[in-house]
């Protein structure tokens, strides 16, 4: 009989994208791409591996619960992921991929250090919940949070709220919005992501593709 294949967590674009090279180095191919198939179970050509295609936000979800064994998650989306439901996940790797920058950013004519330093209380637009209060509370500035699914560079413009704090990594889309950076929180990149329990039972059958990730993003850095 088949071993059961292992499952690898995926979101499509970037990260689907940027690890299809990883997989190369481990000797995986995927013949189909997600942007054109509807299929949310991916085969590759391997009888060991399957993927599976979530919402970025979902990957720390599906790996927690075993659902899947491991996957690819960006540290930005772990942080708020890990402050409900802390433990259960290992992040052996950071892969340094979908590499970018959690920002602060803030309509051109604003004056944002002024703001801060009356001591106004700022509206902050942001999917990034914990790391937009963690941010702001160690430098003593009271807000607002609104959280927001998306499409976060749209509320200053529409006086939905003072600055956001959103990704950056061309700068392309602040500068569409008229927008600028006015601190920056923290460098983003992706970790692979292991379920506890799948490590221990499934070790043999993971560790070969984790040293592989390893081995692949260390020579790409
Ligand atoms: N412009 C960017 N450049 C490089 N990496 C990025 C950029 N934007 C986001 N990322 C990284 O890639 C990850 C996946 O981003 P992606 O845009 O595919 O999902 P998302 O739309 O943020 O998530 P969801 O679908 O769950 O709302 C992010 O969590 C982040 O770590
Ligand atoms: O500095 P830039 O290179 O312009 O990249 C920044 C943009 O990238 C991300 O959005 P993304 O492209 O992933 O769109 P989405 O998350 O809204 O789907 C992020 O939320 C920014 O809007």
């Amino acid at each position: 009989m088949a071993p059961t294949p292992l499952t690898l967590a995926l979101s499509k674009g970037r990260i689907f994208e940027e690890t299809l090279p990883l997989l190369a180095a481990a000797g995986v191919g995927v013949p189909e791409n997600p942007e054109s198939s509807r299929k949310l179970i991916l085969p590759t050509d391997s009888a060991e591996l399957r993927i599976i295609i979530v919402r970025a936000s979902d990957v720390p979800t599906y790996v927690q619960y075993g659902a899947a064994d491991f996957g690819i998650a960006g540290k930005d989306v772990l942080h708020e992921h890990m402050a409900q439901h802390p433990g259960g996940l290992y992040q052996p790797i950071d892969l340094n991929i979908a590499r970018c920058r959690l920002c602060v950013a803030a309509p051109e004519g604003f004056d944002y250090q002024a703001a801060v330093h009356q001591g106004s209380r700022l509206r902050i637009a942001t999917k990034y919940v914990r790391a937009a209060r963690e941010h702001f509370a160690a430098k003593g500035v009271h807000v607002d949070i609104i959280k927001l699914y998306g499409s976060m560079e749209l509320a200053p413009l529409v006086g939905l709220a003072d600055a956001i704090v959103d990704l950056v990594s061309s700068g392309g889309t602040l500068r569409a919005n008229r927008l600028v950076e006015v601190e920056e929180i923290r460098q983003i990149s992706s970790r692979l992501i292991v379920n506890q329990a799948a490590l221990k039972m499934k070790g043999e059958h993971l560790q070969p593709f984790l040293d592989a990730f390893a081995r692949a993003s260390a020579a790409m850095a």
